[in-house]
């Protein structure tokens, strides 16, 4: 890891269990600003449970220390439930994950937040678009879209690709690439798909036989 960058998140020792089962043995890790590492490992193995531990441990104790608020750390879940008829358009959709909002209508600085996440992940022609008539790959950007709009420091994407196409996968990541670039976001990102950690991934951190070893991707300087 490049030693100038101070870690946004250090995950020291952390053991992942449901009920009795234990899924990861003392797992330590760092995320540093700017960084998309990919989390790997077969189904089952116990990814999503990290990232949920991770939240649960949050600047709790020595297990999962952060030098970011909780507000400022996302998670885009795997699956929602939109059906065709989800009458709210994209535009209000990602209003939602405006996290100061105290008033029924939007802020100056609020409407200029969702219209720069809005640009940021190229739904400018959408915006007024109900989301239950977005296709699967437009409705993955608005959930990041929504996630993005409270400006976090870190943002877990979780198998948010599992059901695009090979477009739409590489068209949402080179979104997320773009606004890692331009706001020093870190993102962490579960993932099954080895093209798409080889293309985007700084960092792979593989979860084998209930344990985690983080590598940094080849040809990633
Ligand atoms: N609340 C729970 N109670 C009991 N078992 C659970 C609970 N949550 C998860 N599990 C089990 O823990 C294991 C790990 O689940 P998890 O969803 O973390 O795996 P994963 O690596 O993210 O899998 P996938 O790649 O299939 O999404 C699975 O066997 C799952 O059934």
């Amino acid at each position: 890891m490049e030693e100038n960058k101070q870690p946004l998140l250090s995950v020291n020792n952390l053991n992942v269990a449901v009920q009795d089962r234990t899924l990861i043995n003392n797992l330590s890790f760092q995320i540093l600003p700017a960084t998309l590492t990919c989390v790997t490992g077969e189904n089952g193995v116990g990814k999503t449970t990290m990232v949920k531990a991770i939240l649960k441990n949050f600047n709790k104790n020595n297990t999962v220390k952060a030098t970011i608020k909780r507000s400022q750390f996302q998670y885009v879940p795997q699956f929602r439930n939109i059906d065709n008829d989800y009458p709210l358009t994209v535009k209000d959709f990602i209003s939602l994950g405006l996290q100061h909002s105290m008033l029924p209508w939007l802020s100056r600085k609020e409407k200029a937040s969702v219209n720069k996440v809005i640009k940021m992940t190229n739904l400018e022609a959408l915006a007024k678009t109900p989301l239950g008539n977005c296709s699967g790959g437009e409705q993955q950007r608005v959930f990041l879209a929504q996630a993005l709009v409270s400006d976090p420091k870190l943002l877990i994407l979780d198998e948010s690709t599992a059901s695009l196409d090979k477009e739409a996968k590489f068209l949402l990541l080179d979104v997320v690439k773009q606004v890692i670039k331009k706001t020093h976001t870190a993102v962490i990102f579960i993932t099954h798909d080895p093209v798409l950690v080889q293309t985007y991934g700084d960092y792979d951190l593989n979860i084998y036989n209930h344990q985690g070893t983080i590598s940094k991707i080849k040809g990633v300087k």
